[in-house]
C-alpha cells in the first residue's frame, strides 16, 4: 500500500464528553497506521507541511463540502446468523422469541451451502453500514463458524468471531466436552487463518461464546472459564441480565450463585475482556462486580426497545467507571448499523432522563438520569467500542500509531439521502456529524477502511 494523505474535516472522539472536529492532515503510512495528524490546516499550508513530513509526491486526496472523516464504528454484540430474521418476531419477549424464531433459524446453519451464502452477503452488509470492528455470533456450528471467520478475514474486516456453547435448553446442543473441543478447534483455526505479520494483533480474532447461562451447565461454563485462564488474552462474550423472565430462570438454574453475574464470575469467565450484552438488570452488588473486574457491557437499545426487554441505565454504568460500547444485537435488534444504535441509545437515554425529572442523580453523577449529548454517543459508537474490545491502543480513534480504520462520510445531496437537509451551508463537522447520527445511513457512508485498505464503498481519490 502507498501512503496517502487526506485533507478535511476529521472528527475524532476524545472522551465521553469531547470530541475535536476540525480540518486537518492525516498521513496513513504503507501499513495502513497514522503517520501523523496536522489539526487546524488551511489551504496555504498544506504544501509546507507534506515537506516538513518528507512526504514527497504523496497524492493528497481532499475532502468536498460536506464530507468528513471518523473512525470506523465498532459493533459490540451482533448475531451474524439472525440477519435473515431481522424485522420478524417483535412480538415476543426473549425466551420465547428464542425459541420461536431465533433457535429455529440458527439450526439451519447446519447445511454448510447456506452458511456460506448466508455470512458472504451479512458480512458485506455489515461493513456497508460502516462498521469496522464486529464482535459476531455464529451457531453451534463449528464448520459454519469457521465459514464466517473465513469471510470476515477475506473481506478485510477487524472482528470476533464466536461459536456458541450450548449444552442444554436450546434447539441443538453438544454435550459439555464436545462444546469445548469444538471451541479449541474454531480457536486454532482462526489463529491459523492468514494474517499480515506486522500488526499487534490479526483482525480477526477468536473469541469464547457461552451463549448466556440457562444454555450451559455448570461444568460447560467451569471448563470454559478453564479455556479462558489458558489465554488471558482471549476475548470472551456472552449475554447477560437482559429480560426479568431470563433473570429468574437463571437463578432457579444456579440457586447457589448470589446473583447472575456472579454465575459468571465464579468460574472466571468476567475479567478486563469479557463483553456483557445487555446488562440491563443488574443490582448495586453486581455493578460493582462488573466494575471491579473492568468488564465491558454491549449496549444494545434496539433490541432492548424491540424485544421490550426494558432501558438500561447506561449512564449509573459510565459513573461507575464501566467500560461500554454500543451493539446492534440484530435479530434481537432489527437494524445492523451502528447509527440504528446510536438513535435508539439516545432515545433510551432520555426515556431515563423524562423518568427522573426533577429527580437528577447526586452530585458527583455525571451521566446518571440525563440524555447522552453527541460527544458521549460518538465516543459509545467508536473508541468506547474499542475499549469494550480491549483495542483502544489501536483503533477507535485517530492518533500516531493507530490503525487507520475509518468511514468517509457524505452529507451532500449527492449521496442521495433525501433525509438529511443539505441546503444550509457552510455546514461546520459538528452539525454534519449530528444530521448524520439521527437522518444518515449507508448511503452516506462513502468509504469504509480498514487498516487503511479500503474494504467498503468506494476509493477515495480527490
Ligand atoms: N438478544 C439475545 N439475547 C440472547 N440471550 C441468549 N441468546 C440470545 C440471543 O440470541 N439474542
Ligand atoms: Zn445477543
Amino acid at each position: 500500500m502507498s501512503p496517502i494523505v487526506y485533507y478535511g474535516p476529521v472528527i475524532n472522539p476524545v472522551s465521553l464528553t469531547s470530541y475535536r472536529a476540525c480540518r486537518c492532515l492525516l498521513a496513513v503510512g504503507a501499513s495502513g497506521s497514522i503517520d501523523w495528524i496536522v489539526e487546524d490546516v488551511k489551504d496555504s499550508m498544506v504544501q509546507e507541511i507534506m515537506a516538513v513530513h518528507g512526504y514527497i509526491d504523496v497524492d493528497v486526496v481532499s475532502l468536498r463540502d460536506g464530507e468528513f472523516i471518523m473512525p470506523g464504528f465498532i459493533d459490540t454484540h451482533t448475531h451474524a446468523s439472525q440477519v435473515p430474521n431481522a424485522g420478524s418476531g417483535q412480538q415476543y419477549e426473549l425466551l420465547e422469541w428464542l425459541e420461536n424464531i431465533t433457535f429455529p433459524m440458527e439450526s439451519k446453519f447446519s447445511d454448510l451451502d447456506f452458511a456460506e451464502r448466508t455470512y458472504a452477503s451479512v458480512v458485506r452488509r455489515v461493513i456497508d453500514s460502516g462498521t469496522t470492528t464486529c464482535c459476531y455470533f455464529a451457531t453451534i456450528h463449528l464448520e459454519g463458524t469457521q465459514i464466517l471467520a473465513e469471510i470476515v478475514n477475506r473481506c478485510g474486516q477487524r472482528a470476533f468471531v464466536g461459536k456458541c456453547c450450548m449444552d442444554r435448553n436450546a434447539h441443538q446442543v453438544e454435550d459439555a466436552e464436545s462444546s469445548v473441543s469444538s471451541t479449541k478447534a474454531l480457536i486454532s483455526y482462526i489463529k491459523d487463518l492468514p494474517s499480515s505479520p506486522h500488526l499487534a494483533e490479526p483482525l480477526v480474532q477468536p473469541i469464547l461464546t457461552p451463549r448466556f447461562a440457562i444454555t450451559c451447565t455448570s461444568p460447560l461454563l467451569a471448563s470454559l472459564g478453564e479455556v479462558a485462564a489458558g489465554d488471558p488474552n482471549l476475548r470472551i462474550q456472552t449475554h447477560l441480565s437482559e429480560n426479568p423472565s431470563e433473570v429468574a430462570f437463571t437463578m432457579s438454574l444456579f440457586p447457589e450463585s448470589s446473583s447472575y453475574t456472579e454465575v459468571y464470575d465464579s468460574v472466571g469467565l468476567l475479567r478486563e475482556n469479557t463483553i456483557l450484552a445487555h446488562a440491563i438488570y443488574l443490582d448495586d452488588e453486581e455493578i460493582a462486580l462488573v466494575a471491579k473486574r473492568n468488564a465491558g457491557i454491549s449496549h444494545c437499545p434496539t433490541s432492548n426497545f424491540n424485544l421490550n426487554s426494558g432501558v438500561a441505565p447506561i449512564g449509573k454504568y459510565l459513573d461507575q467507571g464501566i467500560k461500554v460500547g454500543l451493539g446492534t444485537d440484530v435479530s434481537g435488534g432489527y437494524s445492523l448499523s451502528i447509527l440504528n444504535a446510536i438513535q435508539n441509545a439516545s432515545i433510551a437515554s432520555k426515556v431515563i432522563a423524562m423518568q427522573h425529572r426533577g429527580d437528577p442523580a447526586a452530585p458527583p453523577a455525571q451521566f446518571s438520569n440525563k440524555q447522552f449529548s453527541v460527544a458521549s454517543l460518538l465516543y459509545l459508537a467508536t473508541l468506547g467500542g474499542a475499549a469494550v474490545c480491549n483495542l483502544e491502543t489501536s483503533v477507535g480513534s485517530f492518533s500516531v500509531g493507530k490503525s487507520f480504520d475509518a468511514l468517509i462520510v457524505s452529507v451532500r445531496n449527492d449521496a442521495g439521502n433525501p433525509t438529511i437537509w443539505s441546503g444550509s451551508a457552510p455546514r461546520t463537522p459538528e452539525g454534519m456529524l449530528e444530521q448524520f447520527f439521527f437522518c444518515g445511513d449507508d448511503r452516506n457512508i462513502s468509504s469504509v477502511y480498514v487498516q487503511g485498505k479500503l474494504i467498503g464503498g468506494t476509493a477515495f481519490t480527490r
